[in-house]
């Protein structure tokens, strides 16, 4: 089940939890109320080869996808795009996640500018619609692997321009392997 909850207003380490005193989670329906945010939970053991994707892709006509490595090793220019990630902005498209690999948060603001905080972890496939405020950072283990979807090849900017390479997985196993 995917976790989502109001932050609190401490200015600590983007990659912790950021929970309030005592927590407040919200479930998905309130998360959709409040933010328009949608959820899909797809096949964890194999998230691209779930029935269910091919059915989403088809209904909101998601005709481009690619993928996204967020970790030191395979990201270019990787404090500066984790800076432009975590920066507050809106699009004037969806953004569409499915996690691969490795884990992450999605915050959005509700109607009120409060911040839900989202935990995406391996299947979790999440749609921000376009126009609201949101943000994305790494938990504390530093990494996701997500698709990302689009419906036809969008507008290519500094901020979502797709810089991938595969070698980059074994680097970060071989460091798992390593303990960092
Ligand atoms: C897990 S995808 C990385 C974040 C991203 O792609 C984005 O556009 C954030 O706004
Ligand atoms: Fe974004």
């Amino acid at each position: 089940m995917v976790r989502a909850w109001y932050m609190d207003s401490s200015e600590e380490d983007q990659r912790l939890e950021h929970h309030r005193d005592p927590p407040h989670f919200i479930d998905l329906d309130e998360l959709f109320r409040t933010t328009g945010v949608e959820y899909f939970k797809l096949n964890p053991d194999d998230p691209v080869q779930d029935e269910k994707l091919e059915k989403i892709k088809l209904d909101r006509n998601y005709t481009y996808e690619d993928q996204i490595i967020c970790s030191k090793e395979c990201l270019p220019n990787y404090d500066e795009k984790l800076r432009s990630f975590f920066t507050e902005h809106l699009h004037t498209d969806e953004e569409i996640r499915l996690v691969l690999e490795g884990s992450g948060y999605f915050d959005v603001r509700d109607g009120k500018d409060e911040w839900i905080r989202i935990e995406v972890v391996r299947g979790d496939m999440i749609v921000i619609p376009s126009g609201i405020y949101h943000r994305f950072t790494l938990d504390s283990k530093n990494f996701i692997k997500a698709k990302r979807f689009f419906i036809g090849e969008p507008v290519w900017t500094p901020h979502n321009r797709p810089a991938d390479n595969m070698e980059c997985r074994e680097l970060y196993l071989q460091k798992l392997i390593k303990g960092f």
